[in-house]
């Protein structure tokens, strides 16, 4: 297959010599601070921030910083393939967009927006359970393009049943469900601000459409708000789950099953021994645990003890196309993308989060190739070096 990320690059060049220039930077890494000239600080801060003192969120981008790719020459790597299979999908670049929720906080076309931009890419998108969009109006947007629905685990089966039923029926392939979050982390940034996105109301965060979930109200949404707020997040909060509950998620959902926000090797392999299909060492984009390990620290010895009985994906800090590759060389078959596309949003809706997605490919198509090598599978440990202080 003909290289065709990097056609962005002189799709670039080439505007250039009519003075126009691309819409936000082409550097994923300076994003955030042109997302905070654009947002209220109440919304950015709760894109941008993280937990506790910012511990995790630094680390997860210095973790990147001690591994350095050693690129190879001499070795005809002008055509390069990015495709690869997760959970026996064939997907056309190792890259996916992560679950975010709330999306318009950022912008008002929010994920239907972001639906279309990864549709148009062909990348999956993970719809999140704390979306601003019923999961029918983004599987609309999605079009033909691949979905996967992620579910923050309710602690009432029948809302629980409900969500993943509607999910099938819209099309999604893949569940992804999220165990690092069943209440949020102490948050300063928000915190300090006492913003809290869906406390804001309806509309604008939560949906509330669900038949099972209004079954359970006294009053409907519309009439009694605030009720209706309070126990969607008692719903989301302090659950009481443990690894044979596993079991139920299975009996009402038929596609693979890939779990995220796993750390430890023994979490990971206890997955593998679960027969789940995949799993994304995460930590949520060090919005949780603060102090907690950089999700690249934890990936190496994951891939090694259950790299052959799952799919390893991957999140927390992944900006550039050296870091694709990195996390990839370390034993992901896929990563996961979040900030960076949602700052793409904020700037310009289904544009800007087209823009962010073509760089990052075109970024990691390039330098795959400069590194000499035309798969992301041909990356291995011998790719990298460790730089120690
Ligand atoms: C604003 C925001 C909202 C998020 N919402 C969700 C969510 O609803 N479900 C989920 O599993 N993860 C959620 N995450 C975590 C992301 O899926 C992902 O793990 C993280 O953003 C990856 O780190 P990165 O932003 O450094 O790429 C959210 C992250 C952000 C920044
Ligand atoms: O903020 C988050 O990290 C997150 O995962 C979340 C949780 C609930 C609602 C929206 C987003």
């Amino acid at each position: 297959m003909p290289a065709q990320y990097g056609q962005y690059q002189n799709e670039i060049y080439l505007q250039g010599l009519g003075d126009v220039r691309p819409p936000m930077s082409t550097d994923p890494t300076t994003l955030e601070s042109m997302a905070k000239g654009l947002l209220d600080s109440g919304p950015f801060g709760y894109v941008a921030g993280g937990a506790g003192s910012g511990a995790t969120v630094r680390a997860n981008r210095e973790a990147f910083d001690r591994w350095r790719l050693v690129p190879r020459m001499l070795r005809d790597a002008t055509d390069r393939d990015l495709s690869t299979t997760v959970l026996g999908q064939q997907l056309p670049a190792p890259i996916l967009l992560a679950p975010v929720g709330v999306q318009a906080i950022v912008h008002p076309d929010a994920e239907s927006a972001t639906a279309r931009a990864a549709a148009g890419l062909g990348l999956p998108m993970i719809l999140s359970t704390a979306s601003s969009t019923s999961i029918e109006e983004v599987a609309a947007a999605s079009g033909e393009g691949p979905r996967w629905y992620q579910l923050y685990w309710p602690n009432d089966d029948e809302v629980c049943a409900s969500l993943l039923r509607r999910a099938k029926a819209a099309g999604y392939t893949a569940l992804v469900v999220t165990l690092d979050t069943w209440t949020l982390a102490w948050r300063p940034t928000d915190l300090d601000q006492a913003y809290l996105p869906f406390l804001r109301g309806i509309g604008t965060a939560i949906p509330f459409s669900d038949p099972a979930f209004r079954a359970g109200l006294e009053k409907t949404p519309e009439e009694d708000p605030q009720m209706a707020i309070l126990r969607w997040v008692g719903l989301f909060t302090g659950q009481d789950k443990s690894w044979d509950r596993l079991a139920f998620l299975r009996e009402h959902w038929d596609g693979p099953i890939v779990l995220k926000g796993i750390q430890h090797v023994d979490d990971a392999r206890r997955a593998a021994d679960a027969g789940i299909e995949g799993i994304v060492v995460s930590n949520h984009g060090g919005r949780q645990v603060d102090g907690a390990i950089a999700s690249l620290d934890a990936l190496p010895g994951i891939a090694e003890a259950v790299g052959d009985r799952l799919d390893v994906l991957f999140d927390s800090g992944v900006r550039t196309g050296a870091d694709v590759l990195k996390a990839i060389a370390l034993g992901a078959k896929a990563v996961l993308l979040g900030r960076p596309w949602v700052y793409g949003l904020a700037h310009s809706g289904e544009a800007g989060v087209r823009h962010v997605l073509r760089s990052i490919l075109a970024d990691t198509e390039l330098t795959l190739g400069l590194a000499g090598h035309r798969t992301p599978g041909a990356l291995g440990r011998d790719a990298l070096a460790e730089v120690t202080r």
